[in-house]
């Protein structure tokens, strides 16, 4: 260290005098200096103590000093105690000359260490030190504010420390250009002024320190008047930036809310400023919840501090995500703060800084005092979410309730549902099942088949797979009362090996939603939905639609069924109009009749299946109808198939029905013969004529009694009486292999046999007078009666046709019939064969005369005389006959055969 040299301004021109002279004069000088001194100090320190104003200081100090020393200028440093630093706090930059430095921006920044010789040694000599440049600056630990002052022409320092409660605050650092400005005069004056710069310094402090807490409440309470305001997240994002910024020195902020459950928390409130929004997993870092248990979140929980934590001190690889991003982006200081405020809106603030230091204790203050603010904007704003949330939800479903209202098919509801729940809500209907009738099994109804491009044959492989109400999902679904959601991740983790679940992955979705389709407490089926967002309140409201609209199209399509059904009846019932005079009454009372009237009354109550034989026209139909009518399901009508009728192709689905699209050109389902026969009478007209490949189907039925519509999946029970009919020869029909020998008996049960109208010759006059009447009312004649000719006629014809050919005659002779009686009968030409058959060759007249009266005998059966008798039938008195008879040698025997 340099001794500096005494610049005495006022001892400049000394004068002679003697030496006593020159003591005294020397001691007046030194009270002179003395009194100058106390006046300067006086002077200074009356006006020092009273600067109130940071830069007022140096001005005053300068402009005073100035005029007494020679120096370029002067700062105050102070010294941080904690950080063991010393960094800038006064400036006179008007006089100093490094302001044009290049690095008199960072040096006024720059804390400088305590831990120096240098400025040890200001320290312990605890009087203003002065210092040649030149001496000091190579010094490998000097500070760099003397090179930078060496830079640009000062040569000594004169450095004083400033105490406060004997404790050194900071130092007064005067400089000079010059290496002898700092005399022991100016070090004295120095010296002696140093107290009351060290107090006008601490003024100085506890003036900024509280116009720094004014500053802080003016903040404060301008941010709290702002927080009021707050009405959504943009808005408390602002507050946070701007108003909270200017207190606290972070660089990003972030903000949580804890769940339901207080298992987990995730992202309330993204600043989208912080940098880690240019990451790739940024987002899976604010939409994935994170475990509470994390040793931050848990920490923080319990701490009713803000917590501070240096994130270097993390394991980065065990920390959650938004803690890595955070911490790769930058960021080393962490603050977070969980709010006071209670369920269901829990929120937490977080804040960053890239600068360890920070979150100091004003920091920590500042927070403390705006968490409970900052709690109840963030719960409003939850509130409000929710009410808005609530309010576009009932007005979605309202709209969504509406567009479905007037969905009647399932064309419509499947364009409703897609459209409206993939448009608005990204959501995706990956399937719904309808229960069946057997209530076990669930048959897919309704799915969206866009979705799964791609792997079709992935989903129609499961889409075909027979599901019950005992598979794994469904189960847990239709046994909740509430819809379940199913994390498909979860899912996968647990191990659940449900094949839906991987299908659903392949989709890409992350939550599955199911929910039982209910009317009332009945289960119609169950519903799946695929989403990301689980939205829960809504998704049940769509649910519940949905349930009803499905419910509404499968009742409009049991109307349609239903429908369908009465028009098939009603077709029924029109043949049944057309033909019931056809059984009003059955006429015959011969023999051969009683026998059938015998049998019909042994059956009809039964159900046992009948099987009616009989030429054609000899009234099978008829008869069938008449056990219906006369059994316990007369209340139903009898449905009639005529095998015979029927394309081979098309008998099954007549019989047994069809779903829609089981083959080319089922357009619509179909009720088949047999159902709609159910509890009742199913005619199986002309069974001989049934295709050999159709009986084995009708036998599986007769035998199961219960039926699978062609191309459908379940099986229906029926309970039907069978009735079949046929002209051949069935035993003939199985021996030639053209009719299945099981199914012949299964229905021969009970058979039936109907005689041939030339069997039963005593009918013939009471059918006709029955058709006469008939015909004549419907013709508008008035016929009303039959010639004994015309009868006679009848009874000798063989009838190939039966009854209906008859009835056809008699129709046909009535229109051609003007009168009241029916004179005249146009028969076929082989009316008289049966008498051709007489051999005329080598016959006398007594033998075809006897044979003669023997075949009309036989065909009346032995009536000889009265109406329908044989006398009448040859037109010659009963008398004559009798003696006819005699005279040939007939006996009852000749004409009674067995
Ligand atoms: N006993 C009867 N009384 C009155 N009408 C009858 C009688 N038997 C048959 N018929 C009438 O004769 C016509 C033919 O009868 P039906 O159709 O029942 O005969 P079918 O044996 O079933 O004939 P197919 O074998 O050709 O079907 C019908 O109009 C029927 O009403």
């Amino acid at each position: 260290m340099k001794k500096s040299k005494t610049l005495d301004p006022v001892d400049e021109n000394p004068p002679r005098t003697r030496p006593d002279e020159v003591a005294v004069e020397s001691l007046q000088t030194q009270i002179d200096l003395l009194e100058r001194d106390r006046d300067i100090l006086l002077d200074l320190g009356n006006d020092i103590t009273k600067v109130r104003e940071k830069n007022d200081l140096l001005i005053l100090f300068s402009s005073r000093i100035k005029g007494l020393f020679y120096f370029t200028h002067a700062i105050v440093t102070l010294i941080d105690p904690q950080q063991e630093t010393y960094s800038a706090f006064l400036l006179d930059p008007a006089s100093s000359p490094i302001k044009n430095h290049k690095e008199y921006g960072s040096l006024i920044n720059k804390h400088f260490t305590l831990n120096e010789p240098f400025i040890r040694q200001v320290i312990s000599s605890g009087e203003p030190s002065s210092f040649l440049l030149e001496e000091i600056i190579h010094a490998p630990e000097s500070p760099s504010f003397l090179r930078a002052n060496y830079d640009v022409g000062i040569r000594e320092i004169l450095m004083t420390p400033l105490k406060s409660k004997m404790q050194t605050m900071g130092f007064l650092h005067i400089y000079s250009d010059r290496t002898d400005s700092f005399t022991p005069e100016f070090k004295r004056i120095i010296k002696g002024i140093a107290p009351q710069i060290s107090s006008a310094v601490s003024n100085i402090i506890k003036y900024e320190e509280i116009g720094h807490k004014e500053w802080i409440n003016e903040v404060l309470l301008s941010l709290s008047n702002d927080m009021v305001m707050v009405r959504d997240r943009k808005d408390l994002l602002n507050v946070i930036n701007h108003s909270l910024k200017k207190l606290i020195n972070f660089t990003h902020s972030v903000m949580t809310i804890l769940d339901e459950t207080d298992q987990t928390y995730m992202a309330f409130l993204t600043d989208s400023e912080s940098r880690y929004t240019e990451y790739s997993n940024y987002t899976e870092a604010i939409t994935t919840p994170n475990q509470v248990q994390d040793g931050i979140y848990d920490v923080a929980l319990l701490s009713e501090k803000p917590l501070v934590l240096d994130m270097k001190s993390f394991d980065i690889n065990a920390a959650p995500l938004w803690f890595k991003l955070n911490y790769t982006a930058g960021a080393r200081e962490m603050l977070i703060k969980i709010l006071p405020g209670d369920h269901p809106h829990k929120h937490s603030l977080i804040l960053f800084s890239d600068q360890p230091g920070t979150f100091d204790q004003s920091a920590i203050q500042i927070i403390e005092r705006i968490s409970s603010q900052l709690s109840t904007a963030a719960s409003n704003i939850s509130a409000n979410e929710e009410l808005l949330n609530k309010e576009s939800e009932k007005s979605f479903l309202l709209d969504f309730s509406q567009d479905i209202a007037g969905v009647r098919t399932k064309a419509d509801l499947e364009v409703a549902i897609s459209s409206v729940l993939q448009r608005v809500l990204n959501i995706r209907l990956a399937m719904i099942r309808i229960l069946d009738d057997d209530g076990i099994t669930l048959t897919p109804y309704m799915y969206d088949k866009a979705m799964f491009s791609g792997i079709e044959e992935n989903f129609n492989q499961l889409a075909s797979k027979n599901i019950t109400i005992h598979e794994y999902l469904s189960a847990q679904v239709l046994t909740s009362s509430e819809p379940v959601i199913f994390n498909i991740k979860a899912e996968e983790k647990k191990g659940n090996s449900a094949q839906y679940v991987q299908l659903w992955k392949k989709v890409g979705f992350k939550n599955a939603y199911g929910a039982a389709l209910r009317v009332g407490h009945v289960d119609q089926g169950t519903l799946w939905l695929l989403t990301d967002d689980i939205n829960l309140s809504l998704l049940k409201g769509i649910c519940a639609q949905i349930s009803i609209a499905i419910s509404n199209i499968r009742a409009n399509e049991k109307v349609l069924t239903y429908k369908q059904l009465l028009e098939v009846e009603n077709d029924h019932l029109k043949e049944q109009i057309k033909t019931l005079y056809n059984f009003s009454d059955i006429i015959g009372s011969g023999p051969e009749m009683q026998k059938v009237y015998h049998l019909i009354s042994l059956v009809a109550e039964s159900s046992s299946s009948v099987l009616l034989l009989g030429e054609t026209g000899t009234g099978k139909e008829l008869i069938a109808r008449a056990i219906h009518n006369a059994s316990s399901r007369k209340n139903k009508l009898m449905i009639k198939v005529n095998c015979a009728a029927l394309p081979a192709n098309l008998i099954e689905s007549e019989l047994f029905g069809h779903e829609r699209g089981a083959f080319t050109g089922a357009l619509d389902k179909r009720i088949g013969k047999f159902e709609l026969a159910n509890n009742s009478t199913l005619f199986l007209d002309e069974i001989g004529e049934m295709p050999l490949e159709s009986q084995v189907k009708l036998l599986r039925v007769l035998q199961e009694k219960e039926l699978e519509r062609v191309g459908g999946k379940s099986t229906i029970k029926i309970d039907v009486r069978i009735i079949a009919a046929t002209n051949r020869n069935l035993e003939e029909e199985v021996k030639a292999g053209r009719f299945r020998s099981d199914l012949y008996y299964r229905l021969n049960v009970f058979p039936i046999q109907l005689p041939p109208l030339r069997n039963r010759v005593e009918d013939i006059a009471p059918l006709a007078s029955f058709f006469i009447n008939r015909y004549s009312k419907n013709a508008g004649r008035k016929v009303n009666a039959i010639s004994p000719k015309v009868i006679q006629e009848l009874k000798v014809y063989s009838w190939p046709g039966n009854i209906r050919e008859l009835e056809h005659l008699i129709e046909r002779s009535v229109l051609l019939t003007s009168g009241t009686v029916l004179q005249e009968i146009h028969l076929p030409k082989n009316r008289n064969e049966r008498e051709e058959t007489v051999d005329l060759s080598n016959r006398t007249l007594h033998e075809v005369e006897r044979s003669y009266i023997i075949e009309v005998l036989k065909r009346f059966n032995g009536k000889i005389s009265g109406t329908g008798g044989a006398a009448e039938f040859l037109a010659i008195p009963a008398t004559t006959l009798h003696s006819k008879i005699k005279k040939l040698s007939i006996v009852k025997s000749d004409y009674f055969t067995k």
